[in-house]
């Protein structure tokens, strides 16, 4: 199990601040990233995954900076970006590419334990069966899965994931979540994801870190999130049971279950 640090973190975009002073700590959890658009969420996680340096601040994952090479993050991302000429097994290969040479990728000269590890991650994501099929013969939820199962053959102690169930329908989105949750279970490893959709993040976050105007609004657990800081985040949603639609022991927060902010 790893720990992210993130402290006083700014990042300013010329003029443009999209983060501001944020700081927090993430330690074996399943970690839901809420805000409005151009809150500071996409930024947040470009910056734990070391694609874009902060301003200010630092961002450690078991005490190393984010930006040094081998960090050991694991992203997802919301178009996926797959490569459609290729198989849902060589997609997630490509996982495995830092580790190898650019001939032996080309080839596909794979290490034997990167190619288990492919087909562990497609399994971990109900792929295993459709491991040979064309991404591009796939549905989006499928392709999402083929996503996450690359990000898990990265073998990350972190994953990161920028809006991935926005472009999915619901009962998609709810299975990609499931997968996701998963995965993050059986390897162990703690998650950050970023969503619009407040009734997922409602039943599949364990901890809410609420973003705006690139400021931490809150910071809490499932049982803290009430609609009185979601209304603070996006002002007033209308509220209906959640846990009408959802087996929820222990509802976080009564929303409107179509809504998406
Ligand atoms: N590369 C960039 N150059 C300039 N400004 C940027 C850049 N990336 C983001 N911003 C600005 O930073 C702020 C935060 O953007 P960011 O994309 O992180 O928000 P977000 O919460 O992820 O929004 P969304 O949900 O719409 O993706 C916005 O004002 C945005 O316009």
């Amino acid at each position: 199990m790893s720990t992210l640090t993130i402290e006083n973190l700014t990042k300013r975009y010329g003029d443009v601040t999209a983060l501001e002073n944020v700081s927090f700590e993430i330690e074996d959890e399943f970690v839901v990233l809420l805000g409005e658009s151009g809150a500071g969420k996409s930024t947040l996680l470009r910056c734990v995954n070391g694609l874009t340096e902060p301003t200010e601040g630092s961002i450690t994952l078991d005490g190393n900076s984010v930006q040094d090479c081998d960090s050991k993050t694991g992203m997802v991302f919301q178009q996926h970006n797959l490569v459609e000429g290729l198989s849902a097994y060589n997609n997630a290969l490509t996982g495995a590419l830092d580790r190898s040479t650019t001939i032996r990728s080309l080839f596909q000269w794979n290490d034997r334990d990167d190619k288990l590890r492919a087909l562990e991650a497609l399994e971990t994501v109900g792929l295993l069966e459709e491991a040979h099929q064309l991404v591009s013969q796939m549905s989006g939820g499928q392709q999402q899965r083929v996503g996450i199962a690359r990000a898990l053959v990265q073998n990350p102690t972190l994953l990161l994931a920028d809006e991935p169930v926005a472009s999915l329908d619901p009962s998609s989105a709810e299975t990609v979540m499931e997968y996701l949750k998963r995965a993050a279970d059986v390897h162990d490893v703690s998650a950050l994801v970023s969503l619009h959709q407040v009734n997922v993040a409602a039943h599949f976050g364990e901890r809410f870190i609420g973003l705006r105007d690139g400021g931490l609004l809150f910071d809490v657990k499932r049982s803290e999130l009430t609609p009185e800081l979601i209304n603070d985040l996006y002002g007033d949603v209308e509220t209906v049971g959640l846990a009408d639609r959802y087996e929820m022991q222990e509802p976080a927060v009564q929303i409107d279950p179509e809504v998406t902010v």
